[in-house]
């Protein structure tokens, strides 16, 4: 039985903020281990777990509590109180059924159509523009999905700040060590938002307006949990938000798209011409680029990984970025290669930017399916539909800084319709 190695320290936490997503790769080679103990959040002990066996333990209900380990700060701001990812066991699952029952095919078809519309509809914006930072463009652009989809009325006037107020509350997990400037911010972008769906769950409940069925406010307002109690409205509000607050998140992914087809211009012509590769280019930017760096869980009871036996009750976090980049499960990781995935078995616990497992019982990300189909669209448009230039900018991606991001937002410029007029 090997023992368990130690990054000594009282309280890691601002050494992983400095050395961000790369702490936990330096650590394992340091330490010369693929599962070791740090201390981080005021001292506190987690085992940092990395790979595909240490997935599937991660994402086994039996053995792994999720519930009570997320960073209080992370739900007040993040999620919301009381939000789909606190919950465990009975009430997960059946709340988990009422953000599945969303994913059906028309659904899924209307996002994609949603996403090509929006996109095109703002060419002649970004036509007039100098230049477009594409990390801010597609905040407001993916609002506009996002609100549509969910069914939620979202005023011309308005679009701006909603789009402003949820990127500021994903923003807000850059918190999670030492003081955070932002909270308050956070706290007030979050209370902006909640009381403005709670007032359209409340008119939908009383019948004063009338999102379309299928729609996540109509589905939302009307459901009623396992005892046959309806959602609280705030809480309805709260996780109506959690259908498309994260959508905006994608933003992240269609800069870092951006730049990956600006540094392959190979992938720009592929993306018109090799069949599956917007699904595949898609993939690649989610497991190759920064940003949701790891996530909590405690075991339940006493559990065996990488021959260390670690004890009931103890915290964990499972590495994401070092899934993504474990040399054991894809070759070459740091290397920017689509064509990988051409072959991928689709296993649920290697590919897991998004969380792993299944989706219906464990805390796997409810909107993967929407993410890439949202993807796909964003990166089709920008390599068929238009042409740009591609400034000087600081197009440096820090891993050092979590959450990741381009550091100029990525900037394109002199944007045109790529029509073929012949
Ligand atoms: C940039 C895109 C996104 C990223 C990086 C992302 C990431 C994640 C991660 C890491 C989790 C937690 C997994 C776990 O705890 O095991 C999660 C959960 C969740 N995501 Fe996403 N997500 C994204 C987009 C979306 C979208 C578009 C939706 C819209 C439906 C969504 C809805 C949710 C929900 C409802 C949960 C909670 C699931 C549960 O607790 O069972 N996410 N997401």
């Amino acid at each position: 039985m090997a023992t368990l190695k130690r990054d000594k320290g009282l309280d890691n936490t601002l050494k992983v903020m400095r050395e961000g997503y790369l702490y936990t790769s330096n650590q394992r080679e340091r330490l010369g281990t693929n599962v070791f103990e740090t201390r981080a959040l005021g001292g506190k002990s987690f085992v940092v777990l990395n790979g595909k066996e240490a997935a599937e333990l991660f994402y086994d209900n039996d053995k792994i509590e999720r519930q009570g380990t997320l960073p209080k700060r992370v739900v007040n701001t993040l999620f919301g109180k009381g939000a789909i990812h606190t919950t465990t066991g009975k009430q997960h699952i059946d709340r988990k059924a009422l953000f599945m029952s969303l994913m059906t095919e028309g659904n899924l078809e209307y996002v994609r159509e949603l996403t090509r519309n929006f996109w095109m509809a703002n060419t002649e914006r970004m036509e007039q523009m100098d230049e477009v930072n594409v990390y801010r463009e597609s905040i407001i652009l993916l609002t506009r999905v996002g609100t549509r989809w969910a069914g939620v009325q979202a005023p011309e006037s308005e679009i701006e700040q909603i789009a402003t107020d949820m990127d500021i509350m994903i923003d807000s997990f850059k918190g999670l060590g030492g003081a955070f400037k932002g909270y308050r911010s956070s706290k007030a972008a979050r209370k902006r938002v909640e009381d403005w769906l709670e007032d359209q769950v409340i008119k939908t409940r009383k019948g004063e307006i009338h999102p379309p069925k299928g729609t996540a406010l109509y589905e939302f307002a009307r459901w009623t949990d396992y005892e046959g109690n309806q959602m609280d409205s705030r809480l309805c509000a709260i996780d109506l938000m959690n259908t498309f607050r994260p959508l905006i998140a994608i933003n992240r992914f269609i800069s870092y798209g951006v730049l990956a087809l600006h540094k392959h211009p190979e992938a720009v012509e592929k993306m018109k011409t090799v069949k599956d590769y917007p699904y595949m280019f898609s993939q690649e930017v989610r497991r190759f680029f920064p940003f949701v760096p790891f996530l909590p869980g405690k075991t339940k009871v006493e559990v065996e990984i990488d021959g260390v036996t670690l004890p009931a009750d103890q915290s964990l976090v499972i590495d994401i970025y070092g899934t993504t980049h474990d040399p054991k499960l894809w070759d070459n990781p740091n290397e920017f290669n689509p064509e990988r995935f051409l072959d991928w078995d689709g296993s649920p616990f290697d590919l897991i930017p998004q969380g792993g497992g299944d989706y219906w019982t464990n805390h796997r990300c409810a909107g993967e399916w929407i993410t890439v189909i949202i993807m796909e669209e964003s990166f089709k448009y920008f390599a068929n539909k238009i042409v740009y230039d591609v400034p000087e900018q600081d197009m440096d991606v820090n891993l050092n800084s979590i959450p990741g991001y381009v550091n100029s937002g990525m900037i394109i410029s002199n944007v045109r319709e790529n029509v073929d007029r012949s």
